[in-house]
């Protein structure tokens, strides 16, 4: 990991002990089945709650959260050490730019990947959306499109779908669950149809949902840990989802060179080459027509 700075994860002692416990659980259970290193990639919109979510999981302000578009250069990779295992996660810019999804943010990720990552593997993809959105549309099917044609359909074998802003009191007369059921099932669908995941194909791809409530005026339990409406607290919830999804037997995303250059990179340089020798041969006849000979 070239370049890459590790540090020792101590943040996670700010977590209150019922977490760490819990923490401290799940990375065991990852190194026993022999997992030392486990890298996160956090794609989304803007304003989703990426960065926090981030922030959340190492468990202090490593990235710059802020309401409007975030001004720290991204993506970012975050590395933190711990009895020999470390975890890399991955923040990354939001994927929609002026109402389309931007392919310059794509590719500005996925050379980054090529900088972090080069030969190795993404584990996890949390797939970050708002519980408390209210619409899903076209625009989320074309988010999910561009990450499956940039990564794969595969790449849905390793997602967890984390949905945050999870302290809401849902509309109408509709509970939590219903209401959480509702939009959960609703954006799954529509991550279904962008990564062409057909009805035979469901029961492969587990998509679980995670949801996260990022905001520092989360309710409490009795332990001090912050938990969701229905009492779970999410980080270890969060943590002991992504530690199934690391370990469901599926490969991780190599980061390889035809990742980080897409799959048809020779193909498209082909496509240009009678275009880039169309441009030659007009500059040379026009370099030929405009060679005044000098005469005496
Ligand atoms: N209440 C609440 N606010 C949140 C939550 N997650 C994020 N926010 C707020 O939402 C805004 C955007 O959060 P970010 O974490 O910067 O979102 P992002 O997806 O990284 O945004 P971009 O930088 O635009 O890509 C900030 O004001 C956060 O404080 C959450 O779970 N609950």
């Amino acid at each position: 990991m070239a370049g890459q700075l590790i540090r020792e994860w101590t943040a996670i002692q700010q977590f209150p002990a019922a977490t760490q416990e819990k923490l401290v659980d799940l990375l065991g259970k990852l190194k026993t089945e022999n997992v030392n290193t486990l890298t996160i990639l956090v794609m989304g919109k803007g304003g989703v709650g990426k960065s926090s979510t981030v922030n959340s999981i190492i468990g202090e302000r490593v990235v710059t959260v802020s309401a409007f578009q975030s001004e720290t250069p991204r993506p970012v990779m975050v590395s933190r050490s711990r009895s020999g295992f470390t975890l890399n996660v991955i923040d990354t810019p939001g994927l929609v730019e002026g109402g389309y999804v931007s392919d310059q943010v794509l590719d500005t990720i996925k050379s980054s990947l090529g900088r972090f990552l080069l030969n190795k593997t993404i584990d996890v993809l949390l797939y970050v959306d708002r519980l408390d959105a209210y619409r899903v549309d076209n625009m989320d099917k074309q988010v999910v499109k561009a990450i499956t044609d940039s990564f794969g359909k595969e790449i849905w074998h390793k997602a967890v779908v984390v949905l945050t802003h999870a302290q809401l009191s849902p509309p109408d007369a509709l509970s939590y669950e219903e209401f959480f059921s509702k939009r959960s099932e609703s954006l799954l669908k529509c991550v279904r149809l962008g990564a062409r995941i057909s009805k035979k194909e469901i029961q492969k791809f587990a998509l679980p949902v995670a949801l996260v409530e990022n905001s520092g005026r989360c309710h409490k339990n009795e332990n001090d840990e912050k938990v969701l409406p229905t009492g779970t607290p999410w980080i270890p919830n969060l943590v002991g989802t992504i530690t199934e999804v690391a370990l469901n037997g599926k490969s991780g995303i190599l980061v390889d060179k035809k990742l980080i250059e897409g799959p048809n990179a020779n193909e498209r340089g082909k496509l240009f080459i009678p275009l880039i020798l169309a441009a030659q041969a007009s500059f040379s006849v026009s370099s030929i027509l405009c060679y005044v000979p000098y005469s005496n």
